[in-house]
């Protein structure tokens, strides 16, 4: 049945095997003894169709495997290998009967039929109560069975057995020695040894020397004896899909610890524009509050021609608005019964003044001082939001107090636009005393301030407050985003620990799948339904995580932080990231060595 013709395999120079020849019989155990190093493991190799680096013929079944293609050498395992490992290479997280059904379902698509027929090998081989068990919780012994019954379930014309004794005690390896020479009366097993006690099963034992064969004990034939066994094959397709899901529940937890990982990384990048967001927030909170803060003031000397002050202002962008100020008349301001005459005044900065009480004044508002307010009221808080009449000469105007600045002096403050229309009433004004400007925004108060002062224009404004506010600030975002670093690095640091352990164990599974059978196309096709359902339970568990987040931002921060845009992100983030990551590891996965992985 299989005839070794002239072999030679070499490695670099140095020849393992030169001019091996063997004829195998029909059935009966072949011990393959030898020295560590002799060559025995690339023999096997040679044998099982995982190495095509060689010269000579292997004939099984009167074909010769090295003029097999790839497929052909898929379908010789299936159809006419069984394999024994020392390391049972069992699919950890299924279950007993799930490891034989992998076998089984290369052969037939009865589901009912494949687990009657496992059902069936485990009682002969006197473990079929364990057949609900999952691989991890049997005896090496246990294991061994699962691993010959899985070689038999598909009625192989040879096992390949590689040390099946090597990981078991005496007593037990005795009774692995007897199930093998139950099954050798049909069939030859050819098994590698270290182990001379194992060579009392065996029929037949040869050795490598030299890179030759020597045979140390034969039988005869019995080849003619009427009691061949016929080894009917049927090949279909197995359904790629179902060995997917199978897959993804055995390794379920394995893949939620990737989709969490995934999802964590998405989460910090998403919180770092998130707290983005909310310090932005609170600086525009800040600066709806205080737009006085914004404000800028030159005083003119009289020699001085406003002119070229103004066409700066006017041309630089930060400006929002500016205007001249001139010295007002006096005033008065009526609230009730109640009213107070003021003197000339021309008005300062108020980004320079402290407000104790309410706000600064906007459009339609009025500020005063503690001495104005006691005089208007008995109790001074009453008064903001109250409404008094301003007058001055032509210009009377409703406005409403908006808060209260620190000064002895009885002085006010009106809203910009208030104060813009106070002077368009006033007659005979020519000489302004000050240019007065709001910048657009906050914090380039300093940087408008700075180019003023390039130009020999020394303004008045709250930069003390602002830098120090802007310091705030930026050493705020600065915390956010290492705090986001920090968990970006140690969620990828998870993330390829995690697909490194998983790619580890899934080469191994890739390689007792190709050792069964399966062609690398019906494994690709595995590979691809189990990163769609990993890309898809990521992006549901990104969904999870932010849903979290949203609700415990709109707890903490009374407002949502993170937009919906963003969210839409993180979850097309998560599924192309882990869509990604797993076509790159699945190609890696496909190339995997089975003689590597199924010798660790
Ligand atoms: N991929 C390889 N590249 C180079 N040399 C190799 C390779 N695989 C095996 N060898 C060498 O070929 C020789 C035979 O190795 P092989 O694994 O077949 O021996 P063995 O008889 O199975 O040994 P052991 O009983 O220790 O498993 C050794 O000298 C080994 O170093």
């Amino acid at each position: 049945m299989i005839n070794l013709k002239n072999i030679s395999k070499k490695y670099g120079e140095t020849y393992i095997l030169e001019g091996f020849s063997y004829e195998f019989k029909n059935h009966g155990i072949t011990c393959l003894l030898g020295a560590s190093g002799s060559g025995k493991s690339t023999l096997f190799n040679l044998l099982a169709g995982f190495d095509r680096d060689y010269t000579g013929e292997i004939i099984v079944e009167s074909k010769d495997i090295s003029e097999f293609s790839e497929i052909q050498l898929s379908n010789y395992r299936k159809d006419s290998i069984g394999f024994v490992f020392q390391e049972y290479n069992l699919i950890l997280g299924y279950t007993v009967i799930e490891n034989i059904m992998l076998a089984a379902e290369l052969y037939l698509n009865d589901e009912n039929e494949n687990r009657k027929s496992a059902l069936n090998l485990l009682e002969i081989l006197g473990i079929k109560e364990k057949a609900y068990e999952k691989i991890e919780n049997l005896s090496g012994g246990q294991k061994q069975r699962v691993a010959i019954a899985r070689a038999l379930v598909g009625n192989p014309s040879v096992i390949l057995a590689d040390e099946p004794t090597g990981a078991l005690d005496r007593k037990t390896a005795n009774e692995i020695m007897r199930i093998f020479s139950g099954i050798a009366k049909e069939r030859p097993v050819i098994m590698i040894t270290h182990d001379n006690k194992i060579c009392d099963f065996a029929d037949e034992i040869i050795t490598i020397e030299d890179g030759k064969c020597k045979c140390i004990k034969s039988i005869e034939d019995r080849e003619n004896d009427g009691n061949k066994k016929v080894f009917n094959k049927r090949s279909i397709t197995p359904s790629m899909k179902k060995r997917a899901a199978l897959n993804f529940k055995a390794h379920f937890k394995k893949f939620v610890g990737v989709a969490f990982a995934v999802t964590i990384v998405i989460s910090a990048v998403l919180m770092s524009f998130s707290s983005q967001n909310i310090i932005n927030a609170k600086i525009d909170q800040f600066e709806q509050k205080n737009t006085a803060f914004a404000w800028g003031q030159i005083h003119l000397n009289n020699e001085r021609k406003p002119d070229k002050l103004l066409s700066l202002l006017e041309n630089n962008p930060q400006i929002e608005n500016h205007y001249l100020q001139y010295t007002v008349p006096e005033s008065t301001i009526v609230l009730g019964d109640t009213k107070v005459e003021l003197p000339s005044k021309s008005f300062g900065n108020i980004a320079t003044e402290t407000i104790n009480r309410g706000t600064m004044p906007k459009d339609g508002e009025i500020a005063i001082s503690p001495s104005l307010a006691k005089k208007l009221a008995f109790d001074m808080t009453t008064l903001i939001g109250q409404e008094i009449i301003f007058s001055s000469g032509e210009f009377t105007e409703k406005l409403i107090i908006s808060g209260l600045f620190n000064n002895s002096l009885d002085d006010y403050y009106l809203g910009s636009n208030v104060e813009e229309k106070f002077y368009s009433t006033l007659k005979n004004i020519e000489n302004p005393v000050s240019v007065i400007y709001k910048v657009k925004t906050f914090h380039k108060v300093l940087e408008v301030e700075k180019f003023l002062l390039e130009n020999e224009f020394e303004p008045k404004t709250a930069s003390n407050q602002v830098e120090s506010l802007s310091i705030t600030f930026e050493k705020l975002k600065m915390l956010f985003n290492m705090v986001t670093v920090l968990i970006v690095s140690i969620s990828i640091f998870i993330c390829v620990i995690l697909l490194m352990k998983i790619s580890g164990i899934r080469a191994k599974e890739i390689g007792i799948l190709m050792a069964l059978g399966y062609s690398i196309v019906q494994i690709r096709k595995m590979l691809l339904y189990e990163s769609i359902k990993l890309s898809i339970l990521s992006a549901i568990t990104t969904i999870f995580v932010v849903s979290l987040l949203t609700v415990f931002s709109e707890i903490i921060f009374t407002k949502t932080i993170i937009s919906l845009l963003q969210v839409i992100f993180a979850i097309c983030c998560t599924f192309i990231i882990v869509w990604q990551t797993n076509t790159i590891l699945n190609s890696k996965l496909l190339k995997t060595d089975p003689v590597i992985v199924l010798k660790k």
